[in-house]
């Protein structure tokens, strides 16, 4: 992750409080998510306290379902369906969207904004059964928060951040992201990874996120889950652009995007399904989230002209046409196998290259063509083919100055590569082992011979994509055991029963917010939480429903808890509230609002219903609590003194000592 974006850079812009993040119900689901023993009950109750909420999360679930089977209709049904993580990242998401509908940017079209990512997120649920880059139910979530750093940049530097649309908008040639990291040190591809990352989206999420608007940097390779992931993720983003274009637009993007899904091994048929099938739903999640959405455009009938209109010129503007490459070799037709190997065939005359194609083709190899070496190597990055066939003599230059520039990059040295000779003379052989060629085909160019050339070539390849496999399945293997020990460490900072983070991690935390305040001189509170009678409430009605109470009102306390505030379950009964950037009166005042809703907090037991009232003490870092120790003290001696005068009160021993 180190390299893949400015952790330091990150941190600064996370200690501003100001980034996007998720609140209320939403924050809840996020934190009971990612404890692994949370039951389902437990969450579809939190869940049904948003009722806008559990309609979202109803009709993804029946976005995944198809129309084959019967719809889901509850909560329940909804969240097994989906899964915890998934339910988790579509609660972060749909907080996002609710709560950041409008901003303080005026360059910034939020309505469109949302609307795309809307679009990708149904987009990249399409694709992700035929592609298998990754499960529906993150597909969506990752299509919504794929460009989440932009929102970002709107939230935190409006006015700067302004400047740079207008500037990008008023002058072609101009990249966003170059402006971008001149006036923030990092742009939105890193800023959304980084956010990803905080979030705890998975690592292969997360590099994808980063490179996908950018995906001939990323260097992936063709058959890994994470190019399919970064493709499409670019895919997705046109079909956004598609349904947000103007009509005159649609017909020359169309056919880049064919030209895509033919490469992920999507038949034309069944993305031009899935595109309608997006904009349809687009149309329907639109009126459930009261965005605008206008009529989309039917693909079936610009898949029509996407035949005929290869050669049309992508449409000005059109940031697809950059990441798909408009001038793409020609591809096959939608009869690409998604498994079959792919080669290239680089030769200036059409009738030799329509006879290789048809000797390739029967050797079942997906064929791409180009004529020119300029043309043959954008096509090598651009497709990474296993094989390549190079002619001898090509428009612009020799077929071995081709092969011995190919030989000099790290994608090069792993395609098979097969150069057409003139002849079988000694002196051109050796030519071909010099440039680095791995076989020759000689002429006259016989089928029979390259049948046999081509088994040997498969050979070769073959083993190369073993070898990749294996490694592959170590680095899946090395990332499950990241993951587990991650979520070993979860489990370690974790209450089991309020699902807060325990005592190991408030101490850490307020460790860490006590460096962090020290050094930028910020204000820090702290407040302690004591439940008022439990032992009583426990000796009357068992301590089961000791727990009922408990819990309950763990979930009251944080239902109105401020989003950048951390509860935590630091003993039997008593809970520590961080208030990183809140000065004593402000800590006070979420004091006295936590106290106030386990006042009103009726506590179903199954039984008699149940009422508690809780003892805060509150305290402030100032010249008087210099240690965190002190802090920690004097916020326990106002919830005792909270205690001594009756219970269910809000203590602050430094602003009685000031007098207020
Ligand atoms: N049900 C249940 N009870 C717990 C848990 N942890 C601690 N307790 C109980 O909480 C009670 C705390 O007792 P005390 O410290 O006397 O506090 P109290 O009864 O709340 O009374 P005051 O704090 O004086 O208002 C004890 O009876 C503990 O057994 C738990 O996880 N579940």
């Amino acid at each position: 992750m180190q390299n893949l974006i400015d952790i330091k850079r990150f941190e600064q812009l996370k200690g501003t409080g100001e980034l996007p993040s998720p609140r209320g119900v939403a924050l809840a689901i996020i934190r009971m998510t990612q404890v692994e023993d949370v039951s389902m009950g437990e969450l579809a109750r939190v869940i049904r306290g948003d009722p806008a909420f559990v309609g979202r999360l109803i009709k993804a679930a029946n976005g995944l379902v198809g129309h084959e089977r019967r719809a889901v209709v509850s909560v329940h049904e909804a969240l097994m369906m989906l899964g915890l993580p998934a339910v988790r990242t579509m609660a972060l998401g749909f907080s996002l969207l609710s709560n950041y509908r409008k901003g303080a940017c005026t360059a910034f079209d939020y309505t469109r904004y949302w609307s795309s990512s809307l679009l990708m997120a149904l987009a990249m649920q399409a694709l992700a059964r035929p592609v298998r880059a990754m499960a529906a139910d993150e597909a969506f979530s990752v299509g919504l928060l794929a460009r989440i750093g932009e929102l970002a940049l709107a939230t935190l530097y409006p006015v700067e951040f302004g400047r740079i649309l207008t500037a990008v908008r008023h002058s072609a040639g101009v990249r966003q992201a170059d402006l971008e990291r001149e006036a923030f040190a990092l742009d939105h591809c890193a800023l959304s990874a980084a956010m990803l990352a905080d979030w705890g989206l998975p690592e292969i999420v997360i590099r994808a996120v980063r490179h996908f608007e950018q995906p001939a940097t990323a260097r992936l390779r063709e058959n890994s889950r994470e190019h399919a992931l970064v493709q499409s993720l670019v895919l997705s983003r046109a079909v956004a652009q598609i349904c947000l274009a103007e009509e005159s637009e649609h017909a020359a993007l169309m056919p880049a995007m064919l030209r895509l899904a033919a490469r992920l091994g999507v038949s034309r048929e069944h993305f031009v399904a899935a595109c309608d099938r997006v904009a349809s739903d687009w149309v329907e999640w639109g009126r459930l989230l009261q965005f605008e959405t206008h009529a989309a455009p039917r693909f079936e009938m610009l898949a029509g002209l996407g035949e005929q209109g290869e050669t049309a010129a992508p449409a000005a503007g059109a940031e697809f046409a950059q990441a798909a490459d408009a001038s793409a070799p020609a591809a096959p037709d939608a009869g690409a196998q998604p498994g079959s190997l792919r080669v290239l065939v680089l030769a200036a005359d059409v009738a030799e290259r329509q006879r290789l194609r048809q000797a390739l083709e029967q050797d079942r190899l997906t064929v791409f063509e180009a004529d020119s070496g300029s043309q043959g190597i954008e096509a090598v990055v651009d497709l990474q083919p296993h094989m390549l066939l190079v002619d001898w003599q090509l428009q612009d230059i020799a077929g071995i100055d081709v092969i011995r520039s190919l030989r000099e990059t790290r994608l090069g040295r792993t395609i098979y590569m097969l150069l057409l000779i003139p002849s079988e003379d000694d002196f051109l052989l050796e030519k071909v082992l010099d440039a680095g060629a791995d076989d020759f085909v000689a002429r006259p160019f016989r089928p029979v011979l390259l049948a046999s050339r081509l088994r040997a070539a498969r050979r070769m390849v073959g083993m190369q994509l073993e070898l990749e496999r294996e490694r592959e399945e170590i680095r899946r293997f090395a990332a499950e055991l990241a993951i587990s020990n991650r979520r070993l460490e979860e489990v370690a900072m974790t209450d089991a029963l309020t699902g807060f983070p325990n005592r190991r991690y408030a101490l850490d935390r307020l460790q860490q917010e006590w460096i962090a305040v020290t050094r930028n001189l910020r204000p820090l509170s702290a407040m302690i939480i004591d439940l008022d009678g439990l032992k009583q409430l426990n000796d009357a009605h068992g301590h089961d429903v000791g727990d009922m109470v408990l819990r309950q009102c763990a979930d009251a306390l944080r239902g109105v808890l401020r989003a950048q505030d951390v509860i935590c379950r630091t003993g039997g009964d008593e809970f520590l509230v961080i208030c990183p950037d809140t000065d004593l009166g402000a800590a006070c005042h979420c004091a006295e609002r936590l106290r106030a809703a386990a006042e009103a907090l009726r506590i179903e037991t199954g039984g008699p219903q149940l009422r508690i009232t809780v003892s805060i003490g509150v305290a402030a870092r100032d010249g008087r609590t210099g240690s965190l120790d002190a802090l920690i003290k004097c916020a326990d001696r106002g919830s005792y003194l909270s205690k001594q005068r009756g219970r269910n009160r809000v203590s602050a021993l430094q602003r009685e000592a000031d007098g207020d």
